[in-house]
């Protein structure tokens, strides 16, 4: 079916028609051909293409090769290439320098070990994705002189060559997701700029050091803390109950040349809600279990061991766990600490094996679906996942009283840590440099040349660090601190306006900022605040006790209390200048640099107290600014909790009711709904359309004159339901309006979902018609969501689809664009 195109090109569409060779009626154009699109059927080879003499633009993706097709070698002509989403292992040599027009390449998804050596011949090459394989080397890349946009993103690299980064053509390169060494994951993750600044300062005898971010998790009183202070001093340290972590405690420990940074997160639930913050790639989990208080039995081990093992599988699933059994003196003989030892190993060996084999069930569902290659990309995530393998690698039981215990347990990690195979890129290569700035912040601390407590204005500190560095200008000191935050040593918010000017040298002043706020007791605190603290706010106690049930039954927490709250804090961390107290504070008119960071990281939202619908407001639309029609309306004076939420009466009340004829999507979380993933897609969705109403797990929000609900749903399956009220679709305008606010959720929600590498989604459309359990499948939304979208939508057209029972529905109403608009 020849296309003509607007360039009077011919252009042939066999897309998604099953085929498993070449039609004749396409080898047929011969030299006419060229373009061709063959992606989505079943080709395991091409044999005959060569005849296509013309091809400038072949599209072989989500198709069957397991070998690259060699017969590619003969289009010369050849300009772009699509053959990603595929099974291939290798690439033979002299295919590369047969295509010497060849511009674009993407080759991800694929199964490659390793690249042809001939590659950089293919001199134009200005676009290869290579991302989504097994490769380990890229070397074979130096040379390509016009190669702009890099990907390699989740391959199996631990070195990058150097000589790739003296390539000045490169403006893009992504290599997230392998595990790197030189230059390590830390520093690759600023950028380009980062790795040649990396490159141009590494020597040739740079040292190799061991570093390993160690982050201690489990329950409340699990023991968390007293593991991570004795391991630090090398002694049992008791901690005291009333001494309980609030947030977290970050500390750095060397050991015999290996450098171990611990975080010690808190236990209670109240801080979950920040941990996403701090929980990232390439750790070592403690995690540590109170075996005095376990009981052998389901709710024991899921509160206590399976919550974190789901939560790790779902945010970081390359991480490696070590178990520690805790209070192992205060059992009451060895068989106890026994039986529970192996119900917890039994229980976490079936929990993994369960998580393996719904993985694969999946995958066999997907690939025995009638049109299986429309779902090779669910199919590639499931595939990715399973090859995710948390590592479990012990079960230590330790009564964290005695010395002997404490040795061991150290020991224990030690050799951990170094075994090859279970963390690859522990042994990292970095320029001296790098050391040589993280020591000389801490120099300057020491000699009190920075405040103790440690926040500075980082034009002073690079002014303090260049006068001890004189060769190094402001950009290379600057990524250096970049990548000095990365690890956790500093923390620098450049990407938030309000905080891009202050450095947090000492990182734990910021987390005993954040806790004034998130904290299992804020109520006692808030009780706490004096009647002269009122009075620094002009409030009243009377307020005081509003903001306490305000926060009770509603989950928000008042401005006023909150500056009242970081001001105290603040003076007990000895800070009294007036300046950054304001900064951080903030007042009436402008939001503290503080809450402008607990909303970066979608732990609330600022809100309005009681404000009502206001009906003449003005319509928002996507990617236009908004103008409140009376600002003073929606001026927040309160922060939002929506984890802290207990019910969804308020939106109920105002939701009303479903109704089948709603806009209607189902979007499937695999394995399942990340603990807080629901609540920040809200946070960041409400941000954005005001008024809304939030509930434990409803949120309500009004776009112009339509309303739309996210539900969030965990009955059998998880999934998040996205929905706009039918009466409020009458014109295929309104739909089209609908479809826009849809667009943008769902935006936010894939955004999110990167944050935890082990999820895979889907979505739905469900049929219509009551008691109806078929649904649409919608294979192409990530495509949606990256297309600019509304101009494929199909207003006025009449086009319908019929669900697997028979029920018809205009398909406007179950996709945001009919299938002839797509074209
Ligand atoms: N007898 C005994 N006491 C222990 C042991 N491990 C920890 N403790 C005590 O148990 C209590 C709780 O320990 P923490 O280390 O504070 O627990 P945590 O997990 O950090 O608790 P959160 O701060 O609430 O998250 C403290 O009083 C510790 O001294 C142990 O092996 N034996």
């Amino acid at each position: 079916m020849p296309l003509l195109n607007g360039n009077a090109k011919k252009e042939e569409d066999f897309a998604g028609k099953k085929l498993k060779s070449l039609p004749n009626e396409l080898l047929q154009r011969g030299g006419d051909a060229v373009k061709v699109d063959l992606q989505r059927n079943r080709l395991k080879q091409i044999s005959g293409i060569a005849q296509l003499n013309n091809l400038t633009e072949l599209n072989l993706s989500r198709n069957e090769f397991t070998d690259f097709p060699v017969d590619i070698r003969g289009l010369r002509q050849l300009e772009r290439l699509y053959i990603n989403q595929n099974n291939i292992k290798t690439i033979p040599e002299n295919v590369f320098p047969s295509l010497e027009k060849l511009r674009f390449l993407k080759l991800s998804t694929n199964r490659l070990e390793k690249l042809p050596q001939d590659m950089n011949r293919c001199q134009y090459l200005n676009y290869l994705n290579l991302s989504n394989n097994c490769l380990k080397n890229l070397d074979p890349l130096v040379g390509l002189s016009h190669l702009k946009e890099l990907y390699v993103e989740r391959n199996q690299l631990a070195e990058l060559p150097d000589l790739l980064f003296q390539n000045s053509s490169l403006t893009l390169f992504k290599a997230n997701g392998n595990p790197l060494r030189k230059p390590p994951q830390e520093v690759c993750a600023g950028g380009l700029k980062d790795i040649q600044s990396y490159f141009a300062m590494l020597e040739a005898n740079a040292p190799n050091v061991y570093t390993v971010k160690t982050m201690f998790l489990g329950s409340s009183m699990a023991g968390k803390s007293t593991l991570c202070r004795s391991l630090k001093q090398g002694r049992p340290v008791p901690v005291d109950e009333a001494d309980r972590t609030v947030g977290i405690e970050i500390s750095k420990v060397d050991s015999e040349g290996i450098r171990f940074f611990f975080w010690d997160f808190a236990g209670q639930e109240e801080y979950y809600i920040t941990h996403h913050v701090f929980i990232t790639a390439q750790a070592f989990v403690i995690l540590a279990i109170n075996l005095s208080s376990y009981n052998m039995d389901a709710q024991s081990f899921k509160e206590n061991v399976g919550f974190w093992i789901k939560n790790l599988q779902l945010k970081i699933p390359d991480s490696v766990v070590l178990l520690v059994g805790t209070h192992v003196d205060q059992c009451t003989n060895e068989n106890e600490v026994k039986e529970k030892k192996i119900h917890i190993e039994e229980q976490v060996k079936e929990m993994l094996e369960t998580h393996t084999t719904n993985l694969e069930q999946q995958k066999k569902n997907f690939q025995e679906m009638e049109d299986s290659s429309s779902y090779c990309d669910q199919i590639n995530q499931i595939e990715r996942l399973t090859e995710y393998k948390l590592k479990v690698v012990d079960f230590v039981p330790i009564d964290c009283t005695k010395q002997g215990e404490i040795d061991k347990l150290l020991t224990r990690i030690k050799n951990e840590v170094l075994n090859k195979a279970t963390f690859p890129s522990i042994e990292q290569t970095l320029p001296r440099i790098y050391y040589e700035v993280e020591n000389d912040i801490q120099e300057l601390l020491k000699n009190d040349d920075i405040a103790k407590h440690g926040i500075m204005n980082q034009r002073a500190l690079l002014y303090e660090l260049k006068s001890r560095h004189v060769t190094l200008d402001d950009n290379s000191l600057q990524l250096i601190l970049q990548y000095l935050h990365r690890i956790g040593v500093i923390m620098w918010y450049k990407e938030i306006p309000e905080l891009a000017d202050s450095l947090f040298v000492k990182p734990s002043i910021l987390i005993s900022l954040f806790k004034t706020i998130v904290r299992h007791d804020l109520v006692q605190e808030l009780n706490k605040i004096s009647n002269a603290q009122l009075k620094s706010e002009n409030a009243l106690v009377i307020q005081k006790k509003k903001w306490i049930s305000d926060y009770k039954d509603r989950a928000s927490l008042n401005n006023v209390a909150i500056r009242i709250l970081v001001r105290t804090e603040l003076k007990e961390n000895d800070i009294t200048d007036e300046e950054l107290i304001e900064e951080m504070v903030g007042s009436k008119k402008k939001e503290g640099s503080l809450l402008s960071l607990l909303k970066h990281f979608d732990v609330c939202l600022s809100t309005k107290h009681n404000s009502p619908l206001n009906p003449k407001a003005n319509e928002f639309c996507p990617k236009k600014n908004w103008v409140p029609s009376n600002p003073i309306v929606y001026e927040p004076d309160a922060c939002l909790f929506p984890s802290y939420l207990t019910d969804n009466k308020l939106v109920e009340i105002k939701w009303v009711s479903d109704n089948t004829e709603d806009l209607n999507i189902h979007v499937y979380f695999l394995p399942e709904i990340p603990y807080g993933f629901f609540h920040r897609l809200v946070i960041r969705t409400c941000s954005l359309y005001s008024p809304y109403w939030i509930g434990k797990d409803q949120c309500m929000l009004c776009c112009g004159d339509k309303r739309f609900l996210l539900r969030e749903r965990c009955d059998e399956d998880s999934f998040i339901e996205i929905r706009c009220k039918e009466s409020e679709l009458e014109t295929p305008e309104d739909i089209q309006k609908a479809w826009g606010v849809i667009r943008e959720i769902m935006i936010r929600l894939n955004t999110l979902t990167e944050q935890w590498q082990g999820l895979c989604l889907t979505v739905h459309s469900p049929c219509k018609s009551n008691d109806c359990e078929a649904y649409f499948q919608w294979n192409d939304w990530q495509e949606w969501l990256e297309d600019t979208g509304a101009n494929k939508f199909n207003i006025g057209q009449e086009e319908k689809l019929t669900c697997p029972n028979g029920h018809q529905r205009r398909t406007e109403l179950l996709f945001p664009r009919t299938p002839d608009a797509s074209t």
